[in-house]
């Protein structure tokens, strides 16, 4: 079999991690406060109507609005502030003055915004007609209880946490955060802050993993730069597997005389899946360390980026509870064309655009795994499918925005 038969399938290579990886369990109730962006445990129903009273939307005068025509002189018989309701009735003649989120007195049927009248005194005179039901919103027109507002597996955004606030909910049932653990391995690499000698790169992988990270609330332990020694690199993977439920590595899993990462995986763990027929991110490998997966990214920054983004960030994502994500895709039209070989699923990186009618999509710089500033300079990823060749301009493309995990 030739190696190039043995690469496995983006979709494949997901299809087995998903099969492969059993969501983790554990839970823990925080307060609301600190529930953003984590994965609910429990679907929630309202608990009650939103609003729980009908209330006026408009600064104005509580009405019955078959009393309240064109030149029509209205009484003013008290007022409603948010906070606090008129506590009498209204009768046919009369009006409350009323505030935007004040409780409808009773009796009324119907809001007339101040603009709409002219006041003298202590009555109105009414400017424009009205049906009943204008300007108030009804009690549970936002939600009614019962109704389910977050369910199981789903990432809090803030609208949520607002939502859960608007229903008197404080603290929430969440999926406790993943731990993740991550080292670079190089001779080549010096952490930022140093000066650099002569064949020294920074090592730039490993702070862009942890702040892709941090977008998916993860405790990140952060094993350092590890030097191309097998023994350092197992001495690193020990301890990482007795604190970690991932460890993430960046290089050494190609076939280079000192890419050790993979070599010494295989010894202490197992590698479940090796090589993805992918552009970059090829020499991705997939395994697992004990209770510990292991996702050993490859050394290529763009490749690092490009692997973690699209199999590690499922998997994470998976992993602490969430349901399985499927990524946001457009179609658009590509601006230029593209080179292509069949065999590998292409990530170009692209940006994005809307032209007039015509979305558009354009490769941007170097597609080369190493020039990490052509994903700095993007704001998507062209998916050039695996079997697909050459792309001619004004073909389709699929276009895969960037996630929170690149913005
Ligand atoms: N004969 C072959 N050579 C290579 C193959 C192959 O199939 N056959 N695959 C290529 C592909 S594709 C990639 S991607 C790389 C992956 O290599 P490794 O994961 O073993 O990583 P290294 O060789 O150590 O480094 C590659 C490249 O990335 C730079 N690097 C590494 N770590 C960092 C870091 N933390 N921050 C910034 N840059 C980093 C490193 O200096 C190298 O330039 O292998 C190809 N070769
Ligand atoms: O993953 Mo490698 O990028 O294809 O250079």
């Amino acid at each position: 079999m030739s190696d190039q038969a043995r690469w496995l399938s983006l979709p494949d290579a997901l299809e087995a991690i998903r099969k492969t990886v059993s969501p983790h369990t554990d839970q823990v109730t925080v307060p609301l406060i600190h529930a953003l962006d984590k994965v609910a445990a429990q679907q929630i129903a309202a608990p009650l109507d939103v609003p729980g009273y009908d209330n006026s939307a408009m600064d104005g005068y509580a009405v019955i609005a078959a009393d309240a025509n064109t030149g029509s002189t209205l009484e003013i018989i008290g007022e409603a502030l948010a906070g606090h309701p008129f506590a009498g009735e209204i009768k046919a003649g009369s009006c409350v003055r009323i505030m935007t989120g004040a409780m409808l007195p009773a009796g009324a049927d119907a809001v007339i915004m101040q603009e709409q009248t002219s006041s003298s005194g202590q009555s109105i005179v009414c400017g424009s007609p009205l049906i009943e039901g204008d300007n108030i919103r009804l009690a549970g027109s936002d939600l009614t209880a019962g109704e389910t507002i977050i369910h199981a597996g789903q990432r809090l955004r803030p609208v949520d946490i607002g939502l859960l606030a608007s229903m008197g909910i404080a603290e929430v049932m969440v999926n406790k955060p993943l731990t993740v653990a991550t080292f670079s391995t190089g001779d080549e690499l010096v952490p930022p802050g140093q000066p650099l000698q002569s064949g020294q790169i920074y090592d730039s992988n490993r702070y862009t993993i942890q702040a892709m990270l941090s977008r998916l609330d993860i405790d990140v332990v952060d094993l350092g730069l590890v030097r191309d020694d097998p023994d350092a690199i197992a001495a690193t993977f020990k301890k990482a597997m007795e604190q970690a439920d991932v460890i993430i590595t960046s290089a050494g899993v190609s076939v280079g005389d000192a890419d050790y990462t993979k070599e010494v995986m295989e010894q202490l763990g197992e590698i479940n899946f090796w090589k993805i027929a992918m552009k970059p991110g090829k020499p991705f490998a997939f395994g697992k360390l004990g209770n510990c997966w292991f996702c050993g990214l490859p050394g290529n920054p763009v490749a690092a980026v490009v692997t973690l983004n699209q199999i590690v960030q499922p998997l994470l994502r998976y992993l602490a509870g969430e349901n399985w994500p499927e990524p946001t895709v457009y179609r658009a039209v590509a601006s230029k064309p593209m080179r292509k070989k069949p065999g590998r699923a292409d990530f170009q990186r692209g940006w994005l655009e809307q032209l007039g009618e015509r979305l558009e999509a354009s490769p941007v710089g170097s597609q080369s795994s190493g020039v990490l500033s052509s994903v700095a300079n993007a704001n998507c990823f062209i998916l050039l499918e695996q079997d697909r060749g050459n792309v001619e301009a004004g073909e389709i493309v699929t276009v895969l925005p960037f996630d929170r995990l690149l913005q």
